[in-house]
């Protein structure tokens, strides 16, 4: 099994700019004239959508976000020399004779708690209390901890002796004020945030989450929960759409469904591009009488509309909408079309904004369990369970290709590619995966 998943580019298996696409390939002979490859339009996104540009981020929101320039430690990690140990700071050549038949006495001239904020020195033939984190009171080198003393508090017996350093966290021993301690485009997660924080910076830049708008078409649709008349079904795309928008790290603004009135629509996308950084609409692309995302923006000029070689997924669109600034793209209605597209199109301009690679899903070799024929000519994204198995990795196709089938597609957590080119693959045979529930 080989996996991807470095933000290096380094990855086998899947290209730099797209789950199962190789850039560079020729178009595949099968493909019929007109249609777009998946690279196409992927290309024509990926040209269209830039990175945004990089401020001060608060470092509470930068999670899964790339640093936009190199992070310099602005001070010394520890900060200064301080206790590993809740004990005594001594002189250590004072207790370099000390066992439990000759405990080595010493007069207790404080107390050093950490935080308390008093700088402290000892001299020669005294001991100082001193607490886990607090810093080492100057004329001290070494800590003895409580269980090697009787815990004296004016005086204190020292039953063992401690090395000069003993039991000291050296101020910069961890990092040092001027190293650079995370390269540019280092992806903040969790430990590098914690050492951001260390480190005292409050912010960083980064580019901004993008916002995502995502608005579902359709007369049919309700919002779940409410009422559904006999030819009415729920809005499950909005939803889906706006959890993938999350799961990319991007923030999502969902609009309830807009019925299939190309005013009402043009409406509702004019008032939403105000806190837009990209518009994703779902449905009415197709060659419907009221196919209304295609009718309302074909006039613009500016978005244009193609069928791609892929299955689902066939109808696409991306352009610009009405302030020709704010990039458009357009999924199909069916649930699974919907779905497939945003993991190939809208899953790599969302990392391209956010200034990451446009995709790192990893790709897994697995063999396959059982055949599955496909129609030449278009690059299927068959749904199957992915596994890891004491042989190696499996993938086993679900029944059910049709694009609108939901309860499959909750169903599977990854995609099974099958190139343009291919009418069948056999069971045992190592096929392309893209495992879709992997952080990425
Ligand atoms: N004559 C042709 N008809 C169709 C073609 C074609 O080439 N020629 N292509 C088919 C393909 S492939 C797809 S995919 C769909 C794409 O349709 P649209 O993008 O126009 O989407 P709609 O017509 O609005 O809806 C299609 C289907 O999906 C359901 N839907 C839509 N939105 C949602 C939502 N938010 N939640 C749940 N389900 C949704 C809708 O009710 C329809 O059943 O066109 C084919 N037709
Ligand atoms: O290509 Mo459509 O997107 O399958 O059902
Ligand atoms: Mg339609």
């Amino acid at each position: 099994m080989s996996t991807g998943g470095s933000d290096d580019g380094s990855e086998q298996g899947a290209s730099p700019t797209g789950p199962g696409t190789q850039p560079t390939r020729p178009r595949p002979a099968s493909i019929r004239e007109g249609l777009l490859t998946v690279e196409d339009h992927l290309e024509k996104i990926l040209r269209g959508v830039g990175p945004l540009a990089a401020y001060d981020q608060p470092l509470v929101e930068s999670l899964g976000l790339p640093l936009h320039e190199a992070f310099v430690a602005p001070m010394d990690l520890p900060l200064f020399d301080n206790s590993s140990m809740d004990g005594y700071a001594v002189r250590a050549e004072d207790v370099a004779a000390a066992d439990r038949d000759h405990p080595v006495m010493l007069p207790v001239v404080g107390e050093i708690q950490a935080g308390s904020a008093r700088p402290f020195a000892i001299s020669a033939g005294t001991a100082v209390k001193i607490m886990t984190g607090a810093p080492i009171p100057r004329g001290a080198d070494a800590v003895v901890p409580f269980e090697d003393t009787d815990r004296g508090n004016a005086r204190v017996q020292i039953y063992a002796p401690a090395r000069p350093g003993a039991r000291i966290r050296p101020k910069g021993d961890d990092v040092t004020k001027g190293d650079v301690v995370l390269p540019e485009g280092t992806v903040l997660g969790p430990r590098e945030i914690g050492l951001l924080a260390a480190l005292g910076a409050p912010r960083v830049k980064a580019r901004p989450r993008p916002r995502v708008v995502v608005i579902s078409t359709g007369s049919e649709l309700r919002e779940p929960g409410t009422h559904l008349d006999y030819d009415s079904i729920n809005d499950g795309n909005s939803y889906m759409l706006a959890a993938a928008v999350r799961e990319a790290g991007a923030i999502c603004y969902r609009v309830g469904a807009v019925d299939d009135n190309p005013r009402t629509f043009q409406r509702v996308l004019s008032e939403q591009l105000v806190r837009a950084d990209l518009v994703v609409t779902s449905g009415g692309i197709s060659k419907g009488d009221h196919d209304v995302v295609k009718e309302t923006l074909s006039a613009l000029g500016t978005v244009e509309f193609n069928e791609v070689a892929m299955q689902p997924g066939k109808p696409q669109g991306f352009g610009r909408v009405f302030d020709e600034q704010t990039p458009i793209i357009t999924l199909p209605g069916n649930a699974v079309s919907a779905y497939v597209s945003f993991e190939v199109f809208v899953l790599p301009a969302i990392r391209r904004m956010m200034g990451r690679t446009p995709y790192r899903r990893p790709m897994v070799h697995a063999v396959l369990a059982s055949d599955i024929q496909s129609r030449p000519g278009v690059r299927q994204y068959v749904r199957g369970v992915f596994e890891v198995t004491h042989r190696g990795a499996k993938v086993t196709p679900l029944a059910g290709a049709g694009s609108h089938l939901i309860g499959t597609l909750a169903k599977a957590n990854a995609l099974i590619i099958v190139g343009e080119d291919q009418t069948a693959l056999n069971m045992g045979d190592t096929v392309r995966t893209l495992v879709l529930d992997r952080p990425f």
